[in-house]
């Protein structure tokens, strides 16, 4: 299924021939297993080969419009055949989530400007399956199991997307009609960005103000009926729509909505958490932030969102590296693969490394994320911080690496990558909105720096911290001396986390010295520049140790010759990572002029190492040609042959001469002016 049956670009066929280790030892690794692997190429291949999708038409040429009539109905292919699948599967939860986490990826392929059912198979079924008590969750789960309602998760508003506390939609209970009545009661409480919300979804989780017995109970989910279920028209008081044309995500069908006196009955508000009693006595949850779950859980996916659009971004950006040719070293040698500039190599080669530490990541925070839930589901919550802190730190870092790694990919590949059919816009697309949605990336930062900080006091005061932030105790070991530089893997390690410990300090002393003046919030707000940096620093901390963590496991469970790779993959990441912080680096560590030289040299080497491996890694990420869909970046490496064709695909070149030669250029140059 991933590879093409054209015959192979000869250079390319001569970098595969030179590849020194097992390339489908290293798809098992990334997938999870050869069962996994074998899994994920039967549910691609179970999609993709159905005619009825029509993978033919380029729907980048279609109006917006015809855009998202083609993406709903592309989608209800694929989600009839789900549903087959999933019964020939045995019909379990596990396998339909296994379906689902293939087909996330599969999806992009089908809808490249993304799903406009996304929402109702992630936050929309999520959150009900988290946050309802027992009784909803026999009401509503087979409901959405089965389609009969199709959901959203609608919690931006117009004027608020990140200080969610401040959301104005109102839900007032009336113990006397057992209901809730919403209202929007400004233009900025208007729900605002929705994904799916617009024309697909009937029904919606709505976050709003919960007002009862005269009290404001802050922000609580509730489930909304949007639609008439027979006629799709906006139920009475629901004002809806699309809210336009975007960057990107243009099928998502991201919408408006405003209520005027909509009624929703009693059992509609979810209970798991906060709870309100029939005559509108309110029960606090065991804490409040229990309603932020879902986004949560999200934060944690997006990780491995990030490592794919990566590894699709570089292997499309090396495949044409190693076929490309241009420009000579020596003047009398002929034109070398672009990849043999050693510039390239530094474009490409450290993404091609991130890809595979973010996957390291995402592995790890989703066993976390797996223990500290289990926690809370017996009711220890002590977890939840250090889980959210995480979180936020590595949904920032991971997405705006993703961003800067696709838009460098997409500037290696010269003027081709400005194409569309070169396949890199709509992954910049989708991690550019990545560092956005699910909470604006410096917000996150932020967020994370909190819990930095709340450590670095329980540090100074002899308290306990968690395992992750334990370099901090290091630092006030240190006594205000710098660390001492050492050029290991190891040395790396403690150089980033002096780094991001001395870094920590910094805003930890400006908020300090600034709250003999201020307020501690004015004061933090003063320190905020320094507060993302540390926490910025803290999420490649993290990605470090966890990345040494999981890849010495990896070694000693790998062939020899595939473990080299991991090593070289490793230093890779470390030393492009010291490289891009010397600053901060500078400023904690004690390291020489002739240091930071010596890890130029050794970027150098590894370079040099990597140069023979590069393309099985990337042919290892095994992303089929309808997957990558890029004339740059398919199997065969043809690439001029692809353009050309996909050219000749333009509408602009179905006639030969177009009608504005006659209606407008030809009167306009006879007319002599
Ligand atoms: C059909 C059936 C299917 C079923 C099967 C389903 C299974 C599916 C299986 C597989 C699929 C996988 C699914 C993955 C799919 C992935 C694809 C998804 C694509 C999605 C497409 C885009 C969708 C986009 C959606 C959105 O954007 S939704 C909106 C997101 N909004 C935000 O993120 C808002 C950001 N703002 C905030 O989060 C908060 O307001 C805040 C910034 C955190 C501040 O909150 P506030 O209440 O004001 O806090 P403070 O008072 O300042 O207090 C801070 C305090 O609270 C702690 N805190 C905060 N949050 C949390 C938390 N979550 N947990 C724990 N603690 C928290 C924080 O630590 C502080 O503590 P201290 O005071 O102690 O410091
Ligand atoms: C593609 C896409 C899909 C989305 N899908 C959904 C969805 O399905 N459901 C949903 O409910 N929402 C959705 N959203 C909304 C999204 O979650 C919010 O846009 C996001 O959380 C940012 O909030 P905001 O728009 O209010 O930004 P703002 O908070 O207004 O940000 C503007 C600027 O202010 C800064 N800023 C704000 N607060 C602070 C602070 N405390 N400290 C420092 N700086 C600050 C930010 O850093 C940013 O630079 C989506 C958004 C996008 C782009």
């Amino acid at each position: 299924m991933s590879k093409n049956l054209s015959i192979v670009n000869k250079d390319l066929k001569e970098e595969r021939d030179k590849i020194n280790f097992n390339v489908e030892e290293f798809t098992n690794w990334f997938y999870g297993g050869a069962e996994k692997v074998k899994e994920k190429k039967y549910i691609e291949n179970y999609f993709l080969s159905d005619k009825d999708l029509n993978l033919e038409l380029d729907t980048s040429y279609l109006s917006y419009k015809d855009k998202y009539e083609e993406a709903v109905r592309r989608s209800i292919v694929v989600y009839k055949k789900l549903y087959k699948l999933h019964n020939e599967m045995g019909g379990t939860h596990e396998d339909f989530v296994k379906i689902m986490e293939n087909l996330r990826f599969t999806m992009g392929a089908i809808n490249p400007e993304g799903n406009p059912f996304v929402l109702h198979f992630s936050m929309f079924a999520l959150t009900i399956m988290n946050m309802t008590n027992d009784e909803q969750k026999a009401e509503w789960l087979p409901r959405i199991f089965n389609c009969n309602i199709l959901g959203t998760y609608a919690q931006t508003e117009l004027g608020h997307g990140t200080y969610i506390q401040r959301l104005e939609t109102t839900a007032t209970y009336d113990p006397k009609t057992k209901e809730f009545t919403l209202n929007s009661p400004t233009l900025t409480s208007y729900k605002w960005w929705p994904g799916n919300l617009g024309h697909t979804v009937d029904h919606a989780i709505v976050m709003a103000q919960l007002y009862s017995q005269g009290k404001c109970h802050g922000i609580q989910p509730f489930i909304v009926q949007l639609r008439d279920s027979e006629t799709h028209k906006p139920l009475p008081g629901i004002d809806i729509g699309d809210i336009g044309n975007k960057v990107g995500f243009q099928t998502v069908n991201n919408g408006f909505l405003g209520f005027k006196n909509v009624k929703v009955p009693y059992k509609n508000m979810l209970m798991k958490n906060s709870k309100l009693l029939e005559d509108g006595t309110f029960i606090k949850p065991k804490n409040a932030k229990l309603n932020y779950g879902t986004m949560v859980i999200i934060r944690v996916h997006m990780i491995i969102d990030a490592a794919c659009r990566i590894a699709k971004a570089t292997t499309i950006a090396l495949r044409y590296s190693l076929v490309r040719r241009q420009s000579p070293i020596n003047p009398n040698e002929i034109e070398p693969k672009i990849i043999e500039h050693i510039t390239q190599q530094n474009k490409i080669f450290p993404g091609i490394a991130k890809a595979v530490v973010f996957k390291c990541m995402a592995d790890y925070l989703t066993k976390l994320h797996l223990s500290i839930t289990q926690e809370g589901n017996t009711g220890n919550l002590a977890r939840m911080p250090e889980l959210h802190a995480l979180s936020c730190c590595l949904k920032a870092v991971c997405t705006n690496e993703d961003a800067k790694t696709v838009e460098v990919c997409r500037l290696s590949c010269g003027g081709h990558g400005f194409l569309r059919s070169a396949g890199l816009d709509d992954v910049y697309r989708n991690s550019t909105a990545a560092q956005t949605y699910e909470g604006e990336n410096t917000v996150m930062l932020l967020q994370a720096a909190r819990f930095l900080i709340k450590s670095f006091n329980e540090a100074r005061n002899g308290g306990s911290l968690t395992e992750g932030v334990k370099y901090l105790f290091d630092f006030i070991g240190r006594n205000g001396k710098r660390e001492i530089f050492d050029n290991s893997i190891n040395g790396i390690l403690r150089a980033i986390q002096a780094a991001a410990a001395g870094r920590t300090y910094i805003a930890w002393k400006h908020i300090e010295d600034d709250k003999r003046h201020n307020s501690i919030e004015v004061a933090t707000n003063l320190a905020g520049v320094h507060l993302t940096k540390a926490a910025e620093l803290h999420g490649y901390v993290c990605l470090l140790q966890v990345g040494i963590e999981e890849i010495e496991k990896i070694i000693r469970n790998v062939s020899p010759a595939l473990g080299l790779v991991f090593k070289n993959i490793l230093e890779l990441f470390a030393v492009d990572l010291i490289l891009n912080k010397i600053g901060d680096v500078i400023q904690h560590v004690d390291i020489s002029n002739e240091d930071i030289e010596k890890l130029e040299k050794q970027m150098e080497t590894l370079f040099k190492f990597f140069r023979t491996s590069a393309i099985g890694v990337v042919d290892g990420f095994d992303f089929s040609d309808p997957i990558i869909d890029s004339t740059l970046g398919s199997y065969d490496g043809n690439v001029y042959e692809n353009l050309i064709n996909a050219a000749r695909k333009s509408p602009l070149n179905q006639e030969d001469v177009n009608r504005t030669f006659h209606l407008y250029i030809k009167p306009f140059m006879k007319s002599n002016l």
